[in-house]
């Protein structure tokens, strides 16, 4: 098995087709230098997870990818999307949150009805309610809530368990029809069967979107992800199939972070 070196390492590139990439991608927190260098790319239609010790910079990276981290850290490098560097200057980072949607670790819905936390992100749209209706039943439907609230649309979204609030942000960040994902631990407040549902609503959902997911969970990564990238103190150290990564790692240091000698 292999010791790290930097500059001899290979760079995998995950098979099919590219949806985000990033090249030398650097994150500062003040001196604070958090994300080392990072150059990847995240195939469409697939499931990448982020692992990695606490304060490797998972949730930084993550953050960075829809510009999150604007006013609280400085990000440097290249993130491509669709022809485009996101992290230049100019890019627009309101089109940017459209493309690319987030779910966080604690589900966050809105202090409002079920109906109005879907639909709040649509509200300048000045759509029919034809068409309102029919979005919210579609994202409903994707995130695997509709057949659980289709009856009590209007009630209030804190009536709901923590694992249906987190399929109810996972819905309304589908109602902005973003392409990419980006996860942030989504099922660490759950129980396993809540955490259950969510992963089975994040691989019906791969078929139209890309999935980026930050977890601790290495039976999550094993069970949900195609690819999965191990990060130490900021770098991107070891990236490849899960399979591979979890049966065969190819550096030392990933293999004693998957036996948990460290993290
Ligand atoms: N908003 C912030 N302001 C200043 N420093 C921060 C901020 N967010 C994170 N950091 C620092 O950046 C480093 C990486 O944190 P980050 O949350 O990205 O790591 P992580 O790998 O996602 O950790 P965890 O698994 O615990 O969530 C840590 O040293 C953390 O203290």
């Amino acid at each position: 098995m292999k010791a790290y070196d930097l500059e001899k390492r290979a760079i995998f590139t995950p098979k099919g087709q590219e949806s985000l990439s990033l090249q030398d991608v650097d994150v500062f927190y003040g001196d604070n230098h958090v994300s080392r260098q990072v150059s990847m790319v995240f195939p469409k239609n697939q499931i990448t997870a982020l692992i990695g010790a606490s304060g490797s910079g998972k949730s930084t990276l993550l953050r960075s990818l829809n510009r999150l981290n604007d006013g609280i850290a400085q990000v440097k490098g290249q993130i491509m999307y669709d022809g485009q560097n996101l992290n230049a200057p100019e890019a627009n980072v309101y089109q940017i949150r459209r493309q690319i949607g987030m779910v966080f670790q604690k589900p966050n819905p809105f202090y409002k009805s079920i109906r109005k936390n879907i639909l709040f992100g649509l509200r300048d749209q000045n759509l029919s309610k034809a068409t309102e209706e029919e979005i919210l039943e579609d994202v409903l439907r994707q995130a695997a809530l509709w057949d659980e609230v289709k009856d009590k649309l209007d009630k209030s979204a804190l009536g709901l368990s923590g694992g249906q609030q987190q399929r109810l942000c996972i819905a309304r960040a589908l109602a902005l029809k973003p392409e990419v994902i980006l996860m942030d631990e989504p099922t660490s407040a759950l129980d396993p069967l809540a955490t259950a549902k969510v992963e089975e609503t994040m691989l019906a959902l791969k078929k139209e979107h890309t999935i980026i997911i930050v977890t601790h969970s290495m039976q999550q990564a094993g069970r949900i992800a195609d690819n999965t990238a191990f990060f130490h103190k900021g770098r991107l150290m070891e990236y490849q199939p899960t399979t591979k990564m979890f049966m065969t790692p190819e550096l030392e240091i990933t293999q004693d972070y998957l036996s948990g000698n460290f993290g």
